[in-house]
């Protein structure tokens, strides 16, 4: 504590700054912490470009290849200085390239993004967070009592009843979960062999997206998906076809009110536990225990904090996006870890995933991982 005061003291001294900053060995560090600390104070202002850029379609437009200034000014119906304005904003944050002089393409983030149809859903849908911390410590005050955009939004976070909630109410957050499901299942399947099962119960499995891509992927196990009913009329029609080959079973109900199927030898949360608060986690993983066949295993899959190279994305980015949901919380492997003991599982392992910032994977059995 005193080393973190001291340091803490030095680094903030005018006198140590401009020390750091004209010492031939210390003059990259201290323009790096100072360009950080300016991307910190800024960052809004990225998300922002980010917004106008896909919102205009200019990421749409520049993906097709090198354009002019002048058609791109016409194709986002902005004006040419409000074009360029923009166009240089994004070139500076590497979604645009200006490849000649007035023309422009795709930079390497820009090219990466137009490919990922979850981050595009995500980068619109983050206006409704946006809005939600236009006033972060107002935000904070109001202790999750007030209702939000984004506890509208995700209806079993609006402290209803959530079976209660028919398919236009969850339609919107179920398809922004199906739209973002294929980088998760992307990372859960290369990093678990689910062929080890004779059935997999997926709980809170949205439209089935994850549950479609496991079933591609590894042809043994009997599939079941449960999750909200109004949830579930989507996804009978999107898991039409696994329905005709008779590899899976819907189980209309909630979590927190009915009981978890029996029968399946493995359970996957994917996304599912950072959504609830401590009480209601433990009690959904009691009766996931109770309700898996001995031996069975769990699968837990999402964004963990703590994540070595993944922090921000952990505290700041979830644990505020979660406090304006008003439900839930971003957890340590060591917490989940916790509330897996609360509910009597023994213990449990991390396994690798090659992009932990998507999500992170836990494995936990009955009697043994
Ligand atoms: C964040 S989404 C994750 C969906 C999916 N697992 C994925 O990763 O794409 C959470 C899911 O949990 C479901 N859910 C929330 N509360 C529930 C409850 N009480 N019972 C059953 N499902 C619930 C929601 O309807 C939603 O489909």
């Amino acid at each position: 504590m005193r080393w973190a005061a001291w340091r803490n003291r030095v680094i903030a001294s005018e006198g140590f700054q401009s020390f750091a900053a004209r010492m031939p060995l210390l003059r990259p560090v201290a323009r790096r912490r100072a360009s950080a600390l300016f991307d910190l104070l800024a960052g809004f202002t990225y998300t922002q470009t980010l917004l106008a850029f896909v919102e205009s379609g200019m990421l749409e437009l520049l993906g097709e290849g090198p354009c002019a200034l002048e058609r791109v000014a016409s194709h986002t119906q902005l004006s040419p200085a409000a074009t360029e304005r923009l166009v240089r904003a994004a070139a500076a944050l590497d979604l645009a390239e200006e490849v000649a002089p007035g023309w422009w393409t795709l930079g390497q983030q820009g090219a990466a993004l137009s490919s990922n149809a979850g981050a595009l859903a995500m980068v619109r849908h983050h206006a409704l967070l946006y809005a939600d911390l236009t006033d972060p410590l107002a935000l904070l005050r109001q202790d999750r009592e007030e209702p939000t955009k984004l506890s509208e939004f995700w209806r079993y976070a609006a402290r209803e009843d959530p079976a209660a909630q028919g398919e236009d109410a969850v339609s919107p957050y179920s398809q922004l979960m199906a739209t973002s499901q294929a980088m998760v299942a992307r990372e859960v399947l290369a990093a678990y062999d689910f062929d080890r099962h004779a059935s997999v119960l997926d709980i809170g499995g949205g439209h089935g997206v994850f549950l479609k891509a496991l079933a591609h992927r590894f042809p043994r196990p009997r599939l079941g998906l449960m999750d909200l009913p109004g949830v579930i009329d989507g996804a009978r029609r999107n898991c039409a076809d696994l329905a005709d080959a008779g590899r899976v079973e819907f189980h209309p109900g909630s979590f927190s009110a009915d009981p978890i199927p029996g029968g399946y030898d493995c359970i996957t949360l994917v996304r599912i536990l950072h959504d609830h608060d401590d009480e209601p986690v433990v009690r959904l993983l009691s009766a996931i225990r109770k309700a898996l066949a001995p031996g069975g295993r769990l699968v837990i899959a999402e964004p963990m904090s703590g994540t070595r190279g993944a922090e921000a994305m952990g505290d700041a980015y979830f644990g505020l996006y979660l406090w304006a949901m008003r439900s839930g919380r971003p957890r340590t492997r060591q917490e989940i870890g916790s509330l897996l003991k609360a509910a009597g599982f023994p213990g449990f392992r991390l396994v690798r995933t090659s992009q932990p910032v998507v999500t992170s994977l836990i494995v936990t059995s009955a009697l043994h991982t």
